[in-house]
């Protein structure tokens, strides 16, 4: 039998400040208890009704790493599919949570499972009777808004990183595998770290943004002053979809080419220009990485 668990279920997608609360009140009420978060995937939306489901903020693994890192032991990952849809509430929680062995299940006081869901904290405080206690907290409110995944998608379409970091206790993070550009980039005195947006996942209006950028998986591994641009780079007419393009300030020698890397957003400078000629192109992003260092407090 599973060791004695408080239990954390949810999509936990950012793993923002609410679901962070979420744990770290089961960790205080049960301190001596395994923490587990549940989580599911693919988004539960993706198969319920499909091309419905929200862009993510995190991919699988940065989910997995972020509920780690806000205090999770174990993170139980259930394949979302239609066998799971179609459970009733009481069934889903026989077969998945029961047998993590709960002493406690904290969950966000607007949970819903189970079939079209059905279930809620009163129906897991009505199943838990008697086997494990159930706690359902208010939501977080940051600001006088709702602390929300769907809050924080919001603010990055509007390109609202700052706002979007303080729901989510840092900045958002696009993180990829740095592919190769137009090469033009090292010409211009800026190169520039290019990574796809993969369907399905958001990324902060397009833009120019400061912030850093990281090697992934590199434990010690600097963070680099950055800065970013978000788009389709609107001056050429030969980049046919959106790439976070980062440019690592007074490091021109880097090869980052099939590197994994991080790129956080901490601020918006401004809308993305198509400028007449590549002069004034690279005059703005002169400007653009003085400002970054402003921003970002280095020299
Ligand atoms: C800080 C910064 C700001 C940028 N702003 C714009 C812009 O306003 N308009 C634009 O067309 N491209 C902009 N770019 C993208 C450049 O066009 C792009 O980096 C350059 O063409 C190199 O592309 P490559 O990586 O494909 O070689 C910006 C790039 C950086 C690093
Ligand atoms: N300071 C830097 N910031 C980001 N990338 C850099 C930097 N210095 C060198 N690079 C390297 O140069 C490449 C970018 O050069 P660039 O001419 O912009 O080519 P690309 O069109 O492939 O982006 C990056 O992928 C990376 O390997």
């Amino acid at each position: 039998m599973n060791p004695a668990s408080v239990v954390v279920i949810g999509n936990f997608d950012g793993v923002h400040k609410g679901h962070q609360e979420v744990l770290r009140v089961a960790r205080s009420l049960e301190p001596g208890a395994r923490l587990v978060a549940v989580t599911f995937w693919p988004h539960p939306m993706s198969v319920v009704r499909p091309g419905s489901e929200p862009r993510l903020l995190s991919d699988l693994d940065q989910r997995v790493e972020l509920l780690r890192a806000a205090g999770a032991d174990v993170v139980e990952v259930i394949a979302f599919d239609r066998a799971l849809m179609s459970m009733q509430p009481e069934d889903f929680l026989e077969a998945c949570i029961s047998p993590l062995n709960p002493v406690r299940v904290v969950v966000g006081q607007n949970f819903r499972f189970g079939h079209r869901a059905s279930g809620n904290v009163e129906t897991l405080r009505a199943y838990g009777a008697g086997r494990f206690e159930v706690t359902g907290l208010e939501l977080l409110v940051n600001e006088h808004k709702t602390t929300s995944s769907t809050e924080i998608r919001r603010l990055l379409d509007e390109g609202m990183v700052a706002e979007a970091a303080h729901h989510l206790g840092r900045p958002f993070r696009f993180a990829g595998t740095v592919v190769m550009g137009h090469q033009r980039g090292r010409e211009f005195g800026f190169p520039t770290a290019n990574l796809p947006v993969p369907a399905g996942f958001a990324v902060p209006a397009a833009g120019v943004y400061a912030g850093w950028l990281t090697l992934m998986h590199q434990p010690d591994a600097p963070a680099w002053p950055a800065a970013i641009s978000v788009g389709t780079n609107p001056t050429f007419d030969d980049v046919p979809a959106v790439v976070v393009e980062a440019h690592a300030l007074d490091h021109d020698d880097l090869e980052l080419y099939g590197v994994a890397v991080a790129v956080d957003f901490v601020e918006r400078l401004r809308g993305n220009v198509k400028f007449d000629g590549i002069p004034a192109l690279i005059d703005q992003i002169a400007a653009d990485v003085v400002r970054t260092r402003q921003v970002l407090g280095v020299d």
